[in-house]
């Protein structure tokens, strides 16, 4: 945790979906806050509201109870452009996040027309090519590529410096590896990584994957059926889980010792959700806890 105020916070959230006996609480008192210069992973299987986080984040969602803060207050109607600014989403999918019929070139030269008008015709030719440097991109080879030309992890970067154009200082990733081939993913954790550090950014890195939570992520929170069950940092949460369902996220990966060893990374859902029925974990046994408070709810 960092005693840096936070730049972007939920507090006590709470969003509900549907009526009456369908109707699902995706999150519950959910608190989380990012920091400047640090990683904070959100884990946790399939359906336990992790996107659900983000989109309220992303102010896609308005919350049925808690509040959103930005630079510790609520995001006012004058303050959204900023917002929308500071706040940027890199996406699971690189093959639908980019638009078939445009070049990487227009890709990046949207943004920075929208948010950075007054740059002149070579200057954001400058910052395209500076922009695809700092992804680890030829600027000369990648720019006047289409979509379809680029693997998947290239894809990726580009989504990546789409998302730098506008000099964010929030990036939420929504499992932004588990579409990529897996010879590929450790370099774009490792680029989420030095942004990190070389910006300032703070990034929200959401994951099934405790394996790569653990490689990127200085704060770890983990999610079941929409409440927070454990969280603080990475190190002590994963080296002494005190929930039973942290314990069985982490059960999955093949290897600890090897997290990223011989690709046999623990990121299929199935195989968690398996798991968790195999323990069979009730759902009735996670009840709210409060934000900063978090118990054993479940039996070991
Ligand atoms: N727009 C929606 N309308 C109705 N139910 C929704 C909606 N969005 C999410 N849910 C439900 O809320 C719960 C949490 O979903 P969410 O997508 O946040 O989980 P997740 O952890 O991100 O899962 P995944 O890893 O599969 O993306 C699920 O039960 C889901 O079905």
């Amino acid at each position: 945790m960092s005693a840096e105020p936070a730049i972007l916070a939920l507090e006590a959230v709470s969003k509900g979906f549907g009526r009456g006996d369908t109707r699902v609480t995706a999150a519950r008192s959910l608190s989380l806050a990012l920091h400047r210069g640090r990683t904070l992973a959100l884990v946790g299987e399939s359906g336990s509201g992790k996107t659900t986080a983000a989109r309220l984040l992303m102010r896609e969602y308005a919350p049925d109870e808690g509040r959103l803060l930005f630079r510790g207050a609520p995001v006012e109607a004058g303050g959204l452009k900023a917002y929308r600014r500071a706040v940027q989403m890199v996406f699971q999918d690189p093959f639908s996040s980019l638009n078939p019929v445009h070049t990487v070139r227009y890709h990046l030269e949207r943004p920075l027309r929208l948010h950075q008008p007054a740059l002149g015709g070579k200057e954001r030719q400058a910052a395209i090519a500076e922009l695809l440097t700092r992804v680890r991109l030829d600027p000369v080879a990648i720019a006047p590529k289409y979509p379809h030309e680029l693997s998947g992890g290239q894809r990726q970067r580009i989504s990546i410096a789409r998302a730098l154009a506008v000099n964010p200082e929030v990036i939420i990733a929504d499992e932004p590896t588990s579409m990529l081939d897996v010879s590929v993913r450790l370099g774009i954790l490792n680029l989420l990584n030095d942004m990190k550090a070389e910006l300032g950014l703070a990034l929200l890195y959401i994951t099934h994957d405790i394996a790569t939570a653990r490689y990127v992520a200085e704060d770890i929170m983990v999610m079941y059926s929409g409440q927070v069950v454990e969280w603080g940092a990475t190190e002590s949460v994963l080296g002494s889980p005190k929930h039973a369902y942290t314990r069985l996220l982490l059960s999955a990966v093949p290897d600890p010792d090897r997290p990223f060893g011989d690709g046999r990374i623990a990121d299929e859902p199935g195989q968690i959700d398996s798991i968790r029925q195999r323990a069979a974990l009730p759902q009735t046994e996670i009840r709210t806890v409060s934000p900063t408070h978090f118990v054993r709810l479940m039996p070991d």
